[in-house]
């Protein structure tokens, strides 16, 4: 770190060998903080909010909002390297094709690329009859005229102008009074609106932003919204966009939403408006912004898909819609296959979404942990049974599965990655992939002595272990041991001269010297038991139990027996095409496991 001239620089608590010195100053919740947060206003201080009587925190989300994806503009504008025209449009047809009805694609004043992008949709065609393009414009008349310019024949666009009106944008900034700004705008909307007249035909509407509306005097936004939608003669056919924007996020969200509720009370000629809000994320929650205003009147939400632009991004649309999702809430757009979004949304954008981005990430389908991990295979079994009792397929059925919010599988994602394996996992994930994966119902009472034998391995390496990998471990501690331990079944056979009544018949290799011994028992495995007695092997089967892997024939057997053998208990497992030859091998393999065999 640099070394800071201030005063109020950090202690230095820790000696470069990492020792705490005897004198080192401690953490002290009485002295006063090295930092000097007196410099920053609370949000009451900065604005005013004259909201007591709100009403929204009694409303329920039950509807989406009309989202507008605004990542052709505002999530451009904060890439290092701005799409270009082949990523514009792959992201703009990922749009349509995804169900939005209104997208902002692009500041055509701010670049040829942006011109020509917008240009490009006019020209191809590329716009279906349902979907709306809006472009984005400052109230500069030059840049106006370019904006208008560049939507000739497009058949429907809303054209977005904004101009900064909080106090510290109007006086360091734009250098400009209230009565000044307000002149600005009104001048920038009149031209907008006579160049759109020298288009007849065209079906052109209107946007307005008070940039950052959130420090904003609410009188101040409403004396100019209210004279935008008079001026642009705003009806319900035709209605107006009030977009306020909380340009920089500045307050805990139920402030924006006083704000939102404020002006959804106020705004004149209310039902020729369209409310839009357009929140960012610099207090990290802007989600909740987006939503509770939402409650308190909003009809429209301007962000970007997984929440890219300008600092700490615009409000992710893909989280408001798939929260109203898991409500039960129609979000009116597709993310049936959310990873085909993520992947054209990484291409254009070059930003990576993070592993644990809601919905997306990819983990945030998977636990590690071991009770976790329980409770969701318990929780899948569960739903798959009543799905079937039921008669409802297992993809409409209600959901109800511990730590998934949603079924993963309605936004394209398998069960796959549900249940990972690495030192913090349990038993019940463990049983759990053995059998999605490979077919095998390990027995209750095995689990805890397989998920030892991983616990050793994950904890030694210190990785994770895939469904493969977990297999090839069963498999080495539980079957190959029957056939490269100690004692090995040379040749064997089994006869039941009357019921009940069991030979077994065999010759074993033990450490290169075969002995033939036979057994007798009331089925094959005490016979075989017996059998082992003529090596000096004692064997009690304690445990066992046999499932078939598929359906059909030839499918594979698997055998699990716990057998104490001497003074230790172990568990084997064969795998057969014959149920027989797998019990066999499952006794043999505690046997060997059981270091108590000698020739
Ligand atoms: C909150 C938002 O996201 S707003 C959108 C921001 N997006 C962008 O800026 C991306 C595209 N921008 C651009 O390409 C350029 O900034 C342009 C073409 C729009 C303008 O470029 P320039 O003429 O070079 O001006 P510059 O970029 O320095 O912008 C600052 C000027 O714009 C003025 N300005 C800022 N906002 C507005 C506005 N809404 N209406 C009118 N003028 C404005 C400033 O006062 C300043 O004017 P000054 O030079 O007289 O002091
Ligand atoms: C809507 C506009 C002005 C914007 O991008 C913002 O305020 O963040």
């Amino acid at each position: 770190m640099a070394p800071s001239s201030r005063s109020t620089s950090f202690p230095t608590l820790r000696t470069p060998s990492g020792e705490v010195p005897a004198d080192a100053p401690r953490w002290n919740p009485q002295r006063p903080s090295a930092m000097p947060h007196h410099r920053y206003l609370p949000a009451h201080q900065r604005v005013a909010l004259p909201l007591t009587d709100r009403t929204w925190p009694s409303r329920r989300l039950e509807r989406a909002p009309l989202w507008v994806p605004v990542d052709l503009r505002d999530g451009n504008q904060a890439l290092a390297e701005p799409m270009d025209s082949e990523r514009k449009r792959r992201m703009f047809d990922l749009m349509v094709a995804m169900g939005f009805k209104e997208i902002e694609v692009g500041y055509p004043s701010a670049s040829r690329t942006d011109f020509d992008f917008v240009r490009h949709l006019a020209d191809s065609g590329a716009v279906p009859d349902d979907v709306t393009v809006s472009v984005f414009t400052a109230a500069r008349q030059d840049l106006i005229d370019r904006t208008v310019a560049s939507v000739e024949g497009l058949p429907r666009t809303l054209v977005h102008l904004y101009t900064a009106t909080a106090p510290t944008w109007r006086d360091v900034v734009l250098g400009r009074s209230r009565t000044e700004i307000h002149a600005l705008i009104h001048e920038a909307a009149t031209h907008l609106m006579r160049r759109a007249e020298q288009r007849p035909g065209a079906d052109i509407r209107f946007e307005f932003s008070p940039e950052v509306f959130n420090l904003t005097e609410p009188d101040f936004v409403l004396e100019v919204c209210d004279s935008l939608t008079e001026l642009w003669e705003a009806s319900p056919d035709r209605p107006v966009v009030h977009n306020l924007p909380a340009t920089v996020e500045t307050a805990t969200p139920n402030v924006y939403a006083d704000q939102i509720e404020y002006m959804d009370r106020h705004l004149a000629r209310r039902a020729s408006v369209v409310l839009s809000v357009h929140p960012h994320n610099d207090r990290g929650t802007g989600v909740a912004c987006a939503e509770l205003a939402v409650l308190a009147g909003a009809q429209r939400v301007e962000g970007c898909l997984f929440g890219n632009g300008e600092r700490t991004g615009n409000v992710d649309l893909v989280t408001l819609a798939l929260n109203l999702y898991a409500q039960g809430v129609n979000p009116m757009v597709d993310f049936s296959d959310i990873d085909a979004v993520r992947e054209v949304v990484e291409h254009c954008t070059r930003l990576p979404v993070h592993p644990r981005h809601p919905y997306g990430g990819d983990l945030v389908h998977t636990a590690f942990s071991g009770t976790h991990q329980d409770a969701i295979a318990k929780g899948l079994t569960h739903h798959a049974e009543r799905a079937a009792e039921t008669g409802v397929p297992a993809d409409q059925a209600p959901w109800a599965v511990p730590y998934l919010p949603i079924d993963p599988g309605d936004i394209g994602r398998t069960y796959e990655e549900v249940i990972r394996i690495n030192s913090q996992s349990g038993k019940g994930g463990i049983a759990h992939l053995l059998q999605v994966h490979h077919g095998l119902d390990l027995p209750r009472a095995m689990r805890p002595d397989f998920s030892g034998a991983v616990q050793h391995v994950t904890d030694t390496t210190g990785q994770e272990l895939t469904h493969k990998e977990l297999f090839e471990l069963f498999r080495t501690t539980y079957i190959t041991p029957a056939l490269d331990g100690p004692v090995t079944l040379e040749s064997w056979n089994t006869a039941e001269p009357a019921p009940g009544e069991h030979l077994f018949s065999c010759t074993l290799r033990v450490d290169g010297r075969e002995h033939v011994c036979d057994g007798t028992g009331n089925g094959p495995l005490s016979a075989f038991t017996d059998a082992l007695r003529g090596i000096g092997v004692t064997v009690g089967i304690l445990g066992y139990a046999e499932h078939s892997t598929a359906t059909g024939p030839g499918s594979p057997a698997v055998a699990y027996a716990e057998c104490r053998v001497g003074d230790v208990t172990r568990w084997g497992a064969g795998r057969d095409t014959s149920v027989l030859t797998a019990s066999v091998h499952a006794v043999l393999a505690a046997v060997n496991r059981s270091g108590r065999v000698s020739s």
